[in-house]
């Protein structure tokens, strides 16, 4: 089970703690710095000397330098009478030693996974979504560099949660796509690299991996994420190509079974106000994009799976926590159709239904 783990207490507004803890909140645990195994004291030696002041639960390490520890009283009251008597004292039942006290309060353990999450694959063969490629490392460090800067030195466009920068065509977020008679111009140069080594790239078995004409930026805050689309058929031909820079996330991906779309609701709006609870029947997987990724959808990927990007600050990745960080830039590469959607994924297709 190991040891409990502690922390410093939260600062209270105002007053709070008296006997030296001023404005913190008081507990019946005290940090004790000074003190331990590596300067001579026993936990057994440290326990009978507190054990003046009340009943001593337990004496911990507070960390792994044996010069930390943690005493823990029965109650309040004696870690009171104890940080009085020996904070910044010379203490005689412990060698002499000057003794550094505060409060400590036992550290929340983690939050436990929702019920709803699902395991969030690191690969693409372990997510097992097919035509969905993953491609880690895609730019390097520096171009990740340059390729943030560039946008940065441009206009952001604000949304509700978000900012984006369009290229090549607007996206038009209220009909969820794009007015192919008003071309924006050129991609920007400083995508060029990126693109030719998405279109150098063999494993893809998607034909648009060239002549992309549509770029998207998207910077999401902490805690902001994407809810729930297909990108539409009839905007986009097979291949959509979204490189990851400056932090990560998880994106997750949904297929509904034969029967249960109903494709009114989850096709073209956004779907913030959704209960996931309501719509069991479907398969549901997850994906870690660290920065410098290239996600690519195409096939069922791209016609068939929903894919959407939970609003969490922080997210579990095989059991570890990751915190999103301060911004989490996207570029989304696509190429705009010219003429109706002629999918084998009828039920998702608006150019067919
Ligand atoms: O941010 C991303 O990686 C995905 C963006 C996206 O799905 C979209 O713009 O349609
Ligand atoms: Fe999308």
């Amino acid at each position: 089970m190991g040891s409990p783990k502690f922390m410093r207490p939260k600062p209270r507004g105002h007053g709070g703690g008296g006997g030296g803890g001023g404005g913190v909140e008081r507990s019946p645990n005290l940090y004790v710095a000074n003190c331990g195994p590596a300067v001579g004291l026993s936990f057994d030696a440290i326990a009978r000397a507190f054990s003046e002041f009340g009943l001593v639960t337990g004496v911990y390490a507070a960390d792994e330098s044996g010069t930390r520890v943690i005493v823990s009283f029965s109650d309040e009251g004696c870690a009171d009478a104890a940080f009085t008597a020996f904070n910044c004292r010379p203490c005689s039942m412990l060698a002499g030693r000057f003794l550094h006290i505060r409060y400590s309060v036992p550290r929340p353990s983690p939050p436990v996974r929702g019920h709803d999450s699902v395991e969030v694959c690191l690969t693409a063969k372990e997510l097992n979504i097919p035509g969905l490629y993953l491609f880690h490392d895609f730019i390097t460090p520096k171009e990740e560099e340059e390729l943030l800067a560039a946008v940065d030195s441009r206009t952001w466009i604000s949304l509700a949660k978000r900012r984006v920068q369009h290229y090549g065509y607007e996206f038009c977020y209220q009909t969820r796509n794009v007015d192919t008679t008003k071309r924006l111009g050129e991609l920007p140069s400083f995508v060029s690299p990126v693109l030719e080594r998405i279109s150098a790239c063999t494993d893809l078995d998607c034909a648009t991996a060239i002549n992309l004409d549509q770029f998207t930026v998207n910077e999401y805050p902490p805690g902001v994420g994407l809810s729930p689309h297909i990108d539409t058929h009839s905007a986009f031909e097979d291949g959509i190509f979204s490189l990851s820079l400056a932090g990560p996330c998880i994106m997750e991906f949904r297929r509904y079974q034969e029967g249960s779309w109903q494709s009114d609701s989850v096709m073209s709006k956004d779907m913030n106000g959704e209960d996931p609870e309501s719509s069991i029947n479907f398969l549901r997987r997850a994906v870690y994009l660290p920065p410098r990724s290239l996600l690519v959808l195409s096939g069922e990927a791209r016609y068939a799976w929903l894919h959407y990007i939970p609003h969490h600050k922080v997210d579990y990745v095989k059991d570890n926590l990751i915190r999103r960080a301060l911004r989490r830039v996207s570029f989304t590469f696509r190429k705009v159709r010219r003429g109706p959607c002629r999918c084998t994924y009828i039920q998702y297709c608006d150019s067919q239904r």
